[in-house]
């Protein structure tokens, strides 16, 4: 890669893109050269000889752009939600057929977030009970957010390798919904409320004690250092990479 990174953004247009571009034109560094949303072509992305490009559109595109960027050569920084198992694995399979290039996907690029997410896998494997609550702007398409469905999956994850089963719940009667979504197993409730941004807690439970693990995001200036480093850092990465926390050394 070149000294200076030159960087497309998609779904410039967009709340978390408007905020991306911003970022990119202040960073030493880089340089913006597209910024595309519904309706452009995307080939212009590699008319402007972008280096990487940053997605932050809608789950129903996300994937697409993402093969059609890999093809192209041009590395990929994926914000955007909506991403499961099968979709990651499509991915993969195909950055084995593009070596050198690489995608980064991550639910939360805020640091604190990434960190939340991290503490919770940590303390998972010493509480009985674990829920997670997300907290977003009511005009969010998408629940449970992708960073509680990655934070619950890995509380699935620790409590599994601890030998944990599953968690004390003697609910026989419900209303749907009022235990919110089953993530592995974990319990994720979703609120949207106008004023809100992007905000989680993650609560564990024990006879007699509760742990809270809570992260606000106010302004999304939040996620811009997350971005950032993902885009300076995903040429150096050829493959997959899920989560910020592989980019920050932190325990995946
Ligand atoms: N990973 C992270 O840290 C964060 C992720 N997000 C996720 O990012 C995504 C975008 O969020 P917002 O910016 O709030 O949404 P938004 O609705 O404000 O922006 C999405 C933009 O994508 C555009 N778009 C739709 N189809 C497109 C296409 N085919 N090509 C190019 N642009 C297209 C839309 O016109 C719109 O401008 C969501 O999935 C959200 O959950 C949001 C905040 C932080
Ligand atoms: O839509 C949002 O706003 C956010 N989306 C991401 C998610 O679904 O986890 C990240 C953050 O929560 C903000």
């Amino acid at each position: 890669m070149s000294e200076t990174i030159r960087v497309a953004v998609l779904g410039a247009s967009g709340r978390m893109g408007a905020t991306t571009v911003r970022a990119v034109q202040e960073a030493d560094g880089l340089e913006l050269v597209a910024a595309l949303d519904a309706g452009d072509d995307l080939r212009t992305v590699v008319a402007e000889g972008a280096h990487v490009a940053v997605d932050f559109t809608v789950p129903s595109v996300t994937e697409q752009n993402v093969h059609l960027l890999v093809d192209a050569g041009v590395h990929a920084v994926v914000g955007t939600t909506g991403w499961d198992d099968a979709s990651l694995g499509r991915v993969r399979d195909h950055l084995g057929r593009a070596p050198g290039v690489g995608v980064v996907v991550a639910p939360n690029f805020a640091l604190g977030a990434v960190l939340a997410m991290s503490f919770a896998r940590q303390a998972a494997r010493w509480f009985e009970s674990a829920e997670v609550v997300e907290l977003h702007h009511p005009d969010k398409v998408d629940a449970p957010s992708g960073t509680a469905r990655h934070t619950a999956q890995g509380i699935a994850a620790a409590r599994a390798a601890a030998g944990l089963g599953a968690m004390p719940d003697a609910t026989s009667q419900t209303l749907d919904g009022a235990r919110g979504a089953d993530v592995d197993g974990v319990r994720v409730h979703a609120v949207r409320l106008r004023g809100l941004v992007a905000h989680e807690e993650i609560l564990l439970g024990n006879p007699g004690e509760m742990l809270t693990i809570r992260h606000d995001s106010f302004d999304r200036t939040s996620f811009m250092p997350g971005v950032l480093l993902a885009v300076r850092r995903v040429g150096e990465r050829p493959g997959l990479t899920v989560g910020l926390e592989h980019l920050l050394d932190l325990p995946a």
